[in-house]
């Protein structure tokens, strides 16, 4: 067991640092490069081990990657993001994978094995996919669901709607499909599979989720249209496709790792970090609105948009915050961000209700619970509720700090990041020894999901 400890933060966060790519994009830039004609070139592409099982799915595919040494670029995006991959993906079209001669290994990552499901679903090979023991608890029904009614043939191998999916050939059709929740993995599976169609599909989602699939397929040539209504519904419609093109895919910095730095450097009083690179396509940038509305003071710089995805400097003064609600549509696009935005709740003044995000409970743990384990475990008074979290603030001015603790990740990595940053804020008690002023955050290997370098880029801003 991997065991950090992270001792409370004596000065503020200083400096300028990089974040790793865009995990959801880093999948994406894969999974269609792989399925494109000719070779897609991507700069800054995660290396965290959720794309690292997307990479291998399409190895075992026969599709060939190669992993190209960073070197200095001209291209603003390759060259603040050195420390992220360049990846060559040489497509071999949309009917050019190959059966895999073993079971597709998704790991921990949802986004992998629903996506991937929408692809396999329209192969004339069958194929077998399956993940860690998180992933093989977490619903798969709701993709099951829709590419069956298109013609798909994916059984839950163990009857319970989760993986391991066995995926056989079917000819697949148009579909008109309504989705009961906001998911992106929802939406791209469908779409993914639409490709293969051969009528028109629609997924109407209850509220727009990332749309990164979206930008993606029409920048590689798919004909495909996207509305929002004014009740909020969204629904995004692939029209058949004969074959897409390999493309040239700058990714910016992960919001969702961002995050934590933004987080850090808001609560950390004399802080001035600024964070490079970030992208803030609106369907991801919930976070940062719920930042201003918590006072926070956040400065962007360098606005830009490359291929399709907005991205950004972001300059984060430390900042008094305050409580806030957050719920509705808001969720699906800061749903990766709640951990540490319960975290921040915990130090902002005042009473912060989060609500509508039943999603929480099916991510890497039920994120409901582990949130309030942890918040509980470091002295915070912290409700759970059905859809979501009351967290009473102020352990910053009106009431004591945290306290340090020792936290489980219980293998999530945005648990354990989220609490790393809780850990500098964190003083201890009366009653607590000189040995326990470090919180420890047991099996904090589980970063490297999303984010490898996380300890080493927290420990350069000091
Ligand atoms: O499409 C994606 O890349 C993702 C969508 C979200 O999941 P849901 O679609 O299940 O909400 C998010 O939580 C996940 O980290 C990545
Ligand atoms: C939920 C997450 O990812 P995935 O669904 O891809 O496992 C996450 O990164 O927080």
């Amino acid at each position: 067991m991997n065991v950090k400890s992270i001792f409370p933060a004596s000065c503020g966060l200083r400096g300028a640092i990089t974040i790793p790519g865009d995990k959801s994009i880093s999948h994406r830039s894969v999974m269609l490069g792989a399925i494109s004609k000719g070779t897609t070139e991507i700069t800054g592409f995660l290396n965290g081990a959720d794309c690292l099982s997307t990479i291998a799915c399409f190895q075992s595919m026969g599709i060939e990657i190669e992993a190209i040494p960073s070197t200095a670029s001209s291209n603003p995006l390759t060259s603040s993001t050195a420390s992220s991959g360049r990846i060559l993906v040489h497509g071999k079209g949309l009917h050019g994978l190959s059966a895999p001669s073993k079971t597709l290994n998704t790991g921990n990552s949802g986004t992998t094995t629903r996506l991937l499901s929408g692809i396999l679903s329209g192969q004339r090979f069958s194929s077998l996919l399956s993940g860690d023991a998180s992933l093989n608890t977490r619903p798969m029904k709701r993709i099951m669901t829709p590419l069956n009614a298109m013609g798909a043939h994916i059984e839950s191998l163990n009857g319970n709607g989760c993986a391991p999916l066995l995926i056989n050939p079917g000819s697949l059709h148009g579909i008109n499909y309504t989705s009961s929740v906001a998911s992106a993995q929802v939406k791209s599976a469908i779409l993914l599979a639409g490709l293969y169609a051969n009528d028109p599909v629609s997924v109407t989602e209850p509220s727009l989720s990332r749309d990164h699939t979206e930008r993606m397929l029409q920048s590689f040539g798919a004909s495909l249209s996207s509305r929002t209504f004014p009740d909020g519904q969204a629904t995004a419609t692939i029209l058949p496709c004969q074959e897409l093109y390999g493309q040239e895919i700058a990714i910016p910095g992960d919001i969702s790792s961002a995050a934590y730095f933004i987080a850090a450097a808001l609560l950390v009083p004399d802080s001035e970090l600024l964070i490079k690179n970030v992208g803030i396509n609106p369907t991801r940038a919930g976070f940062l609105a719920v930042c201003k509305a918590m006072g926070a003071d956040l400065t962007y710089l360098n606005q830009n948009i490359t291929g399709g995805e907005e991205h950004s400097d972001i300059l984060v003064r430390s900042s008094q915050l305050y409580a806030t609600t957050i719920e509705g549509s808001l969720i699906p696009t800061l749903i990766d961000e709640l951990p540490i935005l319960a975290v921040m709740a915990a130090h902002a003044e005042g009473t912060t209700i989060i609500r509508d995000a039943a999603e929480l409970k099916v991510k890497e743990t039920n994120r409901i619970d582990t949130i309030t384990t942890n918040l509980h475990a470091m002295g915070c008074d912290i409700t759970p509720t059905e859809d979501g979290m009351i967290i009473e603030g102020g352990h910053r001015i009106t009431k004591a700090p945290l306290h340090p603790a020792v936290i489980s990740s219980f293998l999530d990595h945005r648990i354990a990041m989220a609490f790393s940053i809780a850990a500098l804020l964190a003083k201890k008690t009366a009653a607590q020894t000189q040995e326990q002023s470090a919180t420890q955050i047991l099996e904090s290997q589980c970063i490297d999901v999303s984010y490898p370098n996380f300890f080493s880029t927290l420990e350069s801003c000091f």
